[in-house]
């Protein structure tokens, strides 16, 4: 990793004054956008190596002090099937819960919910897919199987009183069907979000997709979900997850998932890489003048990431992160 010289403050502020604002160009975006990160879930499943649990949580805090409003913390999945999310437990405990942000959990099914509740988790996101074969591969069932599972979840969410994120992978593509029609997206999209989710994140897992495709499976999708309630979460695959997500951002969509310092990956996706950098999002958000309630390429973000990258020996995924430490 290497060394950040001089004030880091100061060529953050030169940073910003070069980018100046397009206002031709903006009248269609929306004026805000909610940035969830997903980092520590995401980012992390895919490692081979077992990441220490306070390496974990000081991820998570560290995240939190650069003011991201949304945190994915981990997953209550099986530890046989991903035992990098193992220690979930700790992992939620541990971490110091700011006011104002939320860190929702994955659960697959009713056990994940029951165990993440118990763990104290005020939020938590079901996962589907709009491709068979991939949910099969995923979470060993069908998506009809799956439906009937998030059911269970969402009603047990409803009467406590936790609200349930929704995610549909494979909106652009599937490792194993290849192609994903567009109707096929809508079809998933619609059924879990009449179920009761709050907001559909539409995951481009394998990172395959490119602007056209994302343009034409969200006017499939946003006939039957409303813009407001969706999300896109982009895998950087084959460097189109920023295009993707500016794409996204022009149809009205409002609230992005990406990971700091582009880490990522699915276990159960051959070829899913990183996801969106955070850094790389909220460099580009910020250059659009679009709110990103306190999340700024901060010292602090950008501190998270070269954290996590160290804990991993890794070099970071961040466009911007590289471009800074070389100012
Ligand atoms: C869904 C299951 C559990 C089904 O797995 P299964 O083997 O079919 O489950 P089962 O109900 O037959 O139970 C088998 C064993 O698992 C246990 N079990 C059952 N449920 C749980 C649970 N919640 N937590 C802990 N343990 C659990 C259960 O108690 C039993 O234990 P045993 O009796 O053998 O000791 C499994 O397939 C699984 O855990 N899958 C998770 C896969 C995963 O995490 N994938 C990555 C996240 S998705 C993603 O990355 C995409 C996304 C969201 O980022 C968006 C995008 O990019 O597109």
């Amino acid at each position: 990793m290497a060394t950040m010289r001089g004030s880091l403050r100061q060529r953050l502020v030169g940073l910003a004054s070069v980018r100046a604002v397009s206002t031709s160009s903006v009248s269609t975006f929306p004026k805000r956008v909610k940035i969830v990160e997903v980092g520590p879930r995401d980012g992390l499943q895919n490692e081979k190596n077992i990441v220490p649990t306070p390496v974990k949580i000081r991820m998570i805090d560290m995240l939190s002090e650069a003011g991201l409003p949304v945190i994915e913390a981990t997953s209550f999945v099986s530890p046989k099937w991903v035992p990098q999310m193992a220690d979930h437990i700790e992992v939620l405990k541990g971490i110091q819960k700011f006011p104002g942000i939320n860190y929702p959990v994955l659960t697959p099914n009713f056990k994940g919910y029951q165990a993440a509740v118990a763990a104290g988790a005020k939020e938590v996101s079901i996962f589907g897919a709009a491709s068979e074969l991939f949910t099969r591969k995923n979470i060993n069932c069908s998506i009809d199987e799956s439906l009937q599972r998030f059911d269970q979840v969402l009603k047990a969410a409803q009467a406590a009183g936790i609200p349930v994120r929704g995610y549909v992978s494979c909106v652009l593509g599937c490792p194993y069907e290849g192609k994903i029609s567009p109707a096929k997206v809508a079809e998933v999209s619609k059924k879990m979000y009449s179920m009761g989710c709050y907001e559909i994140s539409l995951g481009d897992t394998i990172g395959v997709g490119t602007p056209g495709i994302m343009k034409d499976m969200l006017s499939a999708v946003m006939h039957e979900v409303p813009v407001s309630a969706l999300a896109v979460h982009c895998h950087d695959t084959y460097g189109q997850a920023l295009a993707n997500t500016l794409m996204a951002l022009q149809m009205g969509v409002s609230v992005v998932d990406s990971s700091v310092a582009g880490l990522g990956g699915c276990p159960y996706a051959q070829g899913a890489s990183g996801n969106l950098a955070t850094e790389d999002l909220v460099y580009m958000l910020e250059g659009l003048g679009i709110h990103t309630g306190s999340v700024r390429v901060s010292k602090k973000l950008l501190e998270a990431g070269a954290f996590i990258c160290q804990a991993l020996n890794r070099k970071t995924s961040s466009k911007v992160a590289q471009a800074t430490c070389k100012l």
